[in-house]
Order: structure tokens, then sequence, then C-alpha cells
């Protein structure tokens, strides 16, 4: 794999302003930031969206005290100012060894070599590594090649996210109902692998066990694939754009739904991408029949096989579980058709208000002058989709699902 640079040179080494930023903070070294004897120690290493998640479900837990870790200062003020962390600091060392679980939440690219240090400190007797990383198979033989003492690691992947990224993007609430991946090795020891199920159940996700080399295969297939094929849509039509800036304003629901996720962060999805390189080119190959054969069902005018194609696709789409969570995308939605008229908005939410249905979400969806629109509503609660739906419909609105 080709090395990529490391927009976080220094990390693990401080410079004298960085010490200093650490040093006012009042850490010391193993009993850490208000730390007591018998409280469990949760290090997180890189709070952006993920590890920030994770931090928001465990803090503030009975006996829970955690601890963010960033080489950048300014990182570290921010996650004390934003209240993620009880304590943060600018040293591996001290988060490290403080920790009875650390989370490594940075992008996948970096995994290894925090691996390598943390092999190198003095980590608690029975401290669980575990990371968050899209990928599973490569940080899963580092871990097994590295001696860790009396420490073990288990490899993890929330399957949730959003395409925001950052601490500014986290929520206690991301991983709600999403499955959580463990990968453990087969001789890790099971007390561990318990411990760790029982600390994530606080993030309300099904903790599920896999294989790390199955678990490349299908989120290569579900999560990776996608990510590429969004990318490369939104270049496609951009390039389009550039020519005559009408396919932006003309870029409606449908090209909005299937792009979400190329707003995703470039240095996680590089890094993601290059790490499961030999997965996705077998994907991408499979993708170039999918996209053949619909060259060829048009160019032979095969309306019946376009139908069946789009009903199969239709079908299988709808026999997916349905992920009920809250936060960043509310799952129960629906369409509502609107009048081209001011205040219509306001008189929608002033009615769902009056009768005690939270939104969570407005978003206009079709907005042009003179033409009806689409509204999309979402709610955290399938009673508050329930409640709008039955309101709304007595108002004489359109919705649909
Ligand atoms: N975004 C998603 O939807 C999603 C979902 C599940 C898992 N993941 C995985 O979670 C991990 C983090 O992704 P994210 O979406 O939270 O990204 P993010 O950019 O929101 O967070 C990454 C954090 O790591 C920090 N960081 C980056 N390089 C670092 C380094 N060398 N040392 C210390 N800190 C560093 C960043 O400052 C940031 O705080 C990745 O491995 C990704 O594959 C992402
Ligand atoms: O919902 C999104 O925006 C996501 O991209 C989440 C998503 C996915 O592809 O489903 C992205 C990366 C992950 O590692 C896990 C989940």
């Amino acid at each position: 794999m080709e090395p990529v640079p490391d927009p976080y040179p220094h990390h693990g080494r401080q410079s004298a302003a960085e010490r200093s930023v650490h040093r006012r903070a009042g850490a010391g070294t193993r009993r850490i930031g208000g730390a007591r004897p018998g409280m469990t120690t949760i290090a997180i290493v890189g709070v952006g969206l993920i590890g920030g998640s994770l931090a928001l479900c465990f803090k503030g837990q009975p006996g829970m005290r955690v601890v963010g870790y960033s080489p950048r200062a300014s990182s570290v003020r921010k996650y004390m100012e934003r209240g993620v962390v009880d304590h943060a600091t600018t040293s591996l060392k001290e988060a490290a060894e403080a920790a009875d679980i650390l989370f490594l939440c940075v992008p996948v690219g970096r995994l290894e070599a925090y691996l390598l240090e943390l092999g190198q400190l003095q980590l608690r007797p029975g401290c669980i590594i575990t990371d968050v990383g899209s990928t599973k198979a490569s940080v899963s033989a580092c871990a097994a090649r590295l001696e860790l003492g009396e420490a073990c690691f288990i490899g993890g992947h929330p399957m949730a996210g959003s395409e925001r990224s950052g601490v500014e993007a986290a929520s206690a609430h991301l991983f709600e109902n999403a499955y959580y991946v463990l990968t453990p090795q087969p001789d890790a020891p099971e007390s561990a692998v318990e411990r760790l199920t029982a600390l994530l159940r606080l993030t309300k996700a099904h903790i599920v066990r896999m294989d790390a080399g199955v678990h490349d295969e299908v989120v290569g297939a579900i999560s990776h694939l996608p990510h590429m094929i969004a990318a490369a849509l939104v270049n496609q039509v951009r390039g389009y754009h550039a020519q005559d800036p009408i396919y932006g304003s003309l870029a409606a629901g449908g090209f909005r739904d299937i792009t979400r996720i190329a707003s995703a962060d470039p240095v996680v999805w590089r890094d993601i991408l290059l790490n499961n390189k030999q997965v996705l080119l077998r994907l991408l190959g499979d993708w170039n029949h999918e996209v053949a054969s619909f060259a060829r069902m048009l160019e032979q005018d095969d309306a019946e096989a376009i139908e069946a194609s789009f009903r199969s696709a239709g079908e299988f789409r709808g026999q997916l579980p349905e992920r009920r969570k809250g936060m960043i995308h509310s799952l129960y939605e629906c369409y509502v058709d609107v009048p081209d008229h001011p205040g219509i908005i306001g008189s929608i939410t002033t009615e769902l208000g009056k009768h005690r249905v939270n939104l969570s979400n407005i978003q206009i969806i079709e907005s042009r002058e003179d033409v009806p629109g689409v509204l999309r509503l979402s709610f955290r609660e399938q009673q508050d989709l329930d409640a709008a739906t039955q309101l709304l419909e007595s108002s004489g609105y359109a919705v649909h699902f």
C-alpha cells in the first residue's frame, strides 16, 4: 500500500507549546483528570464523529471517566470546551496508561502506528484496546503480531455514521439500534470480549461478532462500494455542471438521496478504500457488469428487463431491516406535497407543535417557483410519524412514504 502523508506528523511527540498547554490542564501520570480508585477509565484516541459519539455514550455513567487524546492542543481544548470528555490530554502515554478500555477512533491508515506505539507503553493489566475502523482484517493482523502483555486487542466497527465528521457532529444517539461488529481473534480472552460487549451496550447498538476477513468483504459491498459510486456519480455530474450550471440547479431529491455520502470525510475514506483495496477491486469488477447490463438493456430497448431490474431491486430494498434510532438520521420519515406559498412550513410546524408531535427535522426537497414542493419530515418516534400523518391528511395534505 502507498504511504499516505500524516496530517498529524508529530503524534506521540509534543511541541513545547503543547506540553505547556498540557501542564496548564493540570495532568499528571496515571491518576489523571480526577480519576478515583475503582473507576473505569475509558480513553478515546481521536475524538471525532465516532470517538466523540462513544465518549458521549460513556460520559456521566456511574463509575466511568472518559479521557480524550489528541496530539493537537487546540483539539484537546475543544474536547473540553464541548464537554464530550471528562479530561483531555496531548499525552498518549498519560491517556493510555490510565485506561481500562482504550478506543482507537482515528482514520484507518493511522491504526497500526497507534497499536505499535501502545505496544511500547505500560498498559494496565487487563486493558482492552479496541478500534472503530471501517476495515478489520489489517488492524486485527497487526494486533496479532504485537506483544501486548496483559492487555488485549479486540477489533470493533459500529455500523453507523454520517457524512459529517469531527467532534462537532458527535451524538450520543448515533449508534442506537445499529449493528456494532466485534472481530475478536480466537485467542482473545472471553472475559474481555464480554467486558467490552457490556460497555458497548451503553451505545444501545446490537453487538455482533464476526470474522475480520468476512467483515471486510461484506462491508466492502454495503458501505465502501456505495461511497465510491456516490463520489464517482457526483464527479460525473460536476463535470457536466462545469459546462452548464443548470445541472446543479435541477439536482433534486433523487440525486441528493443517492449522493449524501459523497460528502464524507476525504481522509477517512481515502484510508478505508486503500486498506480494503483487493476486496474493492473485485467489487468494482462486479459493479462494471451491473452498469454494462444497464447499457445493454438500453441498447436493446429491453423494457421488460429494465422493469424487472427495478422490481427486483425494490423488492430486496424493501426487505432490508429498518433501523430505528435518533438524532443524525431520523428514520421515521414522510414526504408531504405542499403548495408553493409563503408561510407553509410555519403553518405545518405550528400545527404539529400544537398537537405535541415532536418533529426532528424538516427539509424542502423540491422548491421551484410556482410549482408545488415536497417537504421531508423526520421524527424520532413511530408514534410521532403516525400522529403527524393523521393530522396532515386530515388537513388535506397528501402524505407519502
Ligand atoms: N464516518 C463514519 O460514518 C464512520 C462509521 C464507522 C466507523 N468509522 C471509522 O471511525 C474512524 C474515525 O472516523 P470519523 O468518522 O470519526 O472521523 P473524524 O474525522 O470525525 O474523526 C477522526 C478523529 O481523529 C483525529 N485524528 C486524525 N488523525 C489523527 C492522528 N494521527 N492522531 C490523533 N488523532 C487523529 C481527528 O482530529 C478526529 O478528531 C475511522 O477509522 C473510520 O473508518 C467511521
Ligand atoms: O450513514 C452514513 O453516512 C455512513 O456512511 C455510515 C457508514 C455506512 O456506509 O453505512 C459509513 C462507514 C462505516 O464504517 C459505517 C457506516
